[in-house]
């Protein structure tokens, strides 16, 4: 862990929900978080997660973490990816689902993408994680983004679907925080 208390910098709410239930188990690692919706590039999700990171340091002026969600469709070779936000926006869970008929597969990814800087002008180190899964027709709550139409691979279950404990424990957010965690550990034990 950085000395100086790591700030979340993130426009999102519901990333925030979980990042801090995730973050709370086990040795809870403790952050303040910052509501800012940050400019993204245009780009490879690494490259719109370390430039967000780049941003969000400067403005902080000391340690932060930021984090990038892509939504990948098979059929498109990964697209829309970290442009899902606005395909969100203007389409909707429906529109989300007819942009797959006529393809092959409705096969999907999630990839979180979280970006660790321990202040301005140090390169962001990045910690990816992915969920496979599909498109579905919206299925449970729709509380957050895309849940109601991501069906996680081998569970039947939506997002949207799962209780917040079983969706962290699988998730893409969840499976990149497990990263981020090891690493802090192996910087406290001096062991990099
Ligand atoms: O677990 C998730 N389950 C469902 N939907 C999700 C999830 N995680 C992100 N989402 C949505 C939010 C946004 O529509 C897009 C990612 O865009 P992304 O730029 O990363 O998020 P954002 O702009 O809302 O917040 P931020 O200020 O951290 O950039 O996918
Ligand atoms: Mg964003």
């Amino acid at each position: 862990m950085p000395s100086e208390r790591l700030v979340f910098v993130t426009g999102n709410a519901g990333k925030l929900k979980e990042v801090r239930e995730i973050l709370a188990q086990g040795e809870p690692i403790d952050i303040e978080s910052r509501n800012l919706d940050l400019p993204e590039i245009q780009g490879t999700t690494q490259e719109v997660a370390i430039e967000k990171c780049r941003r969000a340091a400067e403005l902080i002026g000391g340690p932060v973490i930021t984090e990038d969600t892509a939504l990948c469709f098979k059929a498109m070779n990964g697209l829309p990816g970290p442009y899902i936000k606005f395909f969100l926006r203007e389409l909707g869970h429906e529109g989300l689902n007819r942009m797959l008929d006529g393809f092959p597969t409705r096969a999907a990814w999630a990839l979180c993408t979280f970006a660790y800087s321990p202040g301005p002008g140090v390169e962001p180190i990045l910690f990816e994680g992915r969920t496979d899964g599909k498109i579905v027709p919206a299925r449970g709550p729709p509380k957050f983004g895309w849940d109601p139409v991501f069906e996680a691979e081998d569970t039947g279950l939506t997002y949207a679907e799962m209780e917040a404990t079983r969706k962290n424990a699988i998730s893409h957010r969840g499976r990149a925080l497990q990263k981020l965690r090891a690493y802090f550990q192996t910087q406290e034990t001096g062991s990099t």
